[in-house]
Parts: structure tokens; C-alpha cells; sequence
């Protein structure tokens, strides 16, 4: 018998249509409903009995923290499910390494989640959203998937929702994990390299099924002749926590460092973080976290940074805890 899979969907350019087969970068996304979707793939049903749900129509750059809650609400509703054996989910590839990872973090089950998104159009040449597709729904059903945290099937590979970023905005190769790939899908099977070791799915101590809301988190950028006006404003916005996407080692200039100071005595919680692709923040390098009470985003980018912060401050806001979290996860 065949797998079961839900289809989820949520926009982006997977599906996308643009006004001729030349414009794959010109195109409006979020434009096609998932029925025609699956109808336009009939070879999904070689690999699983499938069905959709639109749960929106958005480009993903657009998504909030409201639409994480309902999305990561359905999916653990549906993982519970007997009769569901393998959830994906489409999505725009802008943010997709954010809603991969809060699901990751929130969603308490061994069941394949699998996102998958396009960086053409349905509609241009050579689209890559078919095939994406049909490997999303192939891993999905796929036994060896259970287990390895919520993936990300682009381009052939299988990736971790926790590691992959978006590295480039318009080739198709357009994601990487710094870590390395989980594996390859080819013709619909699925081959495994290796298995993330942070903690994730059924081994969180965060669950979907108990988190209501999400407290406010920002980040602010560094960069040569950053001033503090970014963070002086945050730090009188309400937020919980502020993310430092820093250079370097998550270096922070001289002059911002009173501001992130005045931050964290107000009690907000400061996160030091890197705007470099690759790699991870040390402890105590480049500024004395201990002595600031400041966390170290460990190899999260900003924007991965900032999903965990959330998900965090809904237990604790201790540093220390906060600090045990950031190297867990
Ligand atoms: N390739 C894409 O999906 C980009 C689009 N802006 C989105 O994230 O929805």
C-alpha cells in the first residue's frame, strides 16, 4: 500500500505564475491553489495517496508569527492523525529556513515533515517546483525519513530545516547547509549521508500543542559606521529579546556596545549572533558575554537566531538556560 501524505500549502513561488516562460525572476508568486498543483503532477500518485490543503496564499517574505502558530497547530494536529504517514509542505523559499525551523523546534513527532518550495515559477522554463515536489512527497512517505527533524528536499537534496539557509537569491542550487546535506532524492528514492544531532521534533522540550503566542524579537545589524539609533528604538519597543547580527565572530562596534548594555539592564535579552554565512559565535570572543550577561547565537544566522529566541522565551528567560538552549538546538 501506498504512503499517505498531506500536502500543505502556503504560497511562494512554487506557486508562482509568471505572463510568459522567460520570467523566472519577474513573475508574481503565491498564485496557484494546491488542487492544481497535485492535478498538474499526476506522477505523485506512483509514490503516495496524496491530498492538500491550502492553509494560505502568501510569498513567504510576507508570512508572521500568527501564521507559524496556525501552520506548526496543523501540522502537529495532522502528525497525530492514524491515516497520515508523511506531511509537506510548500512554501516560499524567502523564509523557509525560518518556518523549518520553528517547526523543528515545536512539532513533537517521528513522522516525516517535509518542506519544499521553487526558485522558478511553475510557468517559467526549466521550473523547478515539479520535481522539488515530487521528491518532497517521496521523502515524506519514505520510512528512513522518520526521525531526522523537519527537511528541506530542493534541487535534488535532502537538507535540515535546522541548518539550511537560502545562500543565493535566483538559481535553482540556491540552498545550503553549512553542515553538509542529510542526502540526495533521485527518481523518487531517497539516500541518506547522515543525521543532525541537535536536539529536534519528538527530543524539544518546546511543543507546539502548548505555546499560544510569541513574544517579540528584533534584530539589529552590524556594519561599518552603525550607529545606535536601531537599538536604542528597539530597545523602547516592547521587545523580548534583541538578536546582534554582527560581523566577523559577531563582533560588535564600540560605540553600540552602551546601547546593547541599556538593553539588557532594561531587561531585554541580548543575542550576539554573525552576519556571515558560515560558521559559529564563541563565547567570550570578541566581546565578555559573561561579564554583559549576553547569549551567544551559537551557528544560528540572525534569522534562525530570532526563531529560537522566540520559541525560548516562552519557558524562561534566564541567560543561562537561554544559553543551554542556544547550544542544544
Ligand atoms: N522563490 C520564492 O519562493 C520567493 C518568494 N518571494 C517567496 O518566498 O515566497
Amino acid at each position: 500500500a501506498l504512503p499517505n501524505v498531506v500536502i500543505l500549502a502556503t504560497g511562494g513561488t512554487i506557486a508562482g505564475a509568471g505572463a510568459s516562460a522567460v520570467n523566472s525572476a519577474t513573475y508574481a508568486a503565491a498564485k496557484v491553489g494546491v488542487e492544481k498543483l497535485i492535478a498538474g503532477l499526476p506522477e505523485l500518485g506512483k509514490v503516495a495517496n496524496v491530498r492538500g490543503e491550502q492553509v494560505f496564499q502568501v510569498a513567504s517574505e510576507s508570512l508572521t508569527n500568527d501564521n507559524l502558530l496556525v501552520l506548526a497547530q496543523r501540522v502537529s494536529a495532522l502528525a497525530k492523525q492514524p491515516d497520515v504517514d508523511g506531511i509537506v509542505i510548500t512554501h516560499g523559499t524567502d523564509t523557509v529556513e525560518e518556518t523549518a525551523y520553528f517547526l523543528t523546534l515545536t512539532v513533537h513527532t517521528n513522522k516525516p515533515i517535509v518542506m519544499v518550495a521553487s526558485m522558478r515559477p511553475g510557468t517559467a522554463l526549466s521550473a523547478d517546483g515539479a520535481l522539488n515536489l515530487y521528491d518532497a512527497v517521496s521523502v515524506a512517505g519514505s520510512k528512513d525519513a522518520m526521525g531526522k527533524g523537519v527537511l528541506l528536499t530542493m534541487n535534488d537534496s535532502i537538507e535540515s530545516g535546522r541548518d539550511v539557509s537560502k545562500n543565493f537569491n535566483i538559481k535553482p542550487s540556491a540552498f545550503v547547509s553549512q553542515w553538509g546535506s542529510l542526502g540526495m532524492v533521485v527518481e523518487g528514492r531517497n539516500y541518506w549521508f547522515r543525521a543532525p544531532v541537535k536536539r529536534h521534533t519528538m527530543n524539544s522540550e518546546f511543543d507546539i500543542d502548548t505555546i499560544k503566542s510569541l513574544p517579540p524579537v528584533e534584530i539589529a545589524m552590524g556594519y561599518e559606521g552603525v550607529a545606535s539609533t536601531a537599538i536604542d528604538a528597539l530597545g523602547k519597543s516592547g521587545i523580548k529579546a534583541l538578536i546582534h547580527g554582527g560581523p566577523g565572530n559577531g563582533s560588535v562596534a564600540d560605540r553600540i556596545v552602551p546601547s546593547l548594555q541599556k538593553v539588557r539592564a532594561d531587561g531585554i535579552v541580548v543575542i550576539r549572533s554573525s552576519r556571515v554565512p558560515d560558521g559559529f559565535v564563541i563565547r567570550n570572543a570578541e566581546q565578555p558575554d559573561d561579564k554583559y550577561d549576553w547569549v551567544v547565537a551559537h551557528d544560528l544566522r540572525p534569522q534562525k537566531a530570532r526563531i529560537l529566541a522566540m520559541v525560548a522565551l516562552t519557558k524562561t528567560s534566564d541567560t543561562k538556560e537561554l544559553q543551554r538552549i542556544f547550544w542544544e538546538y
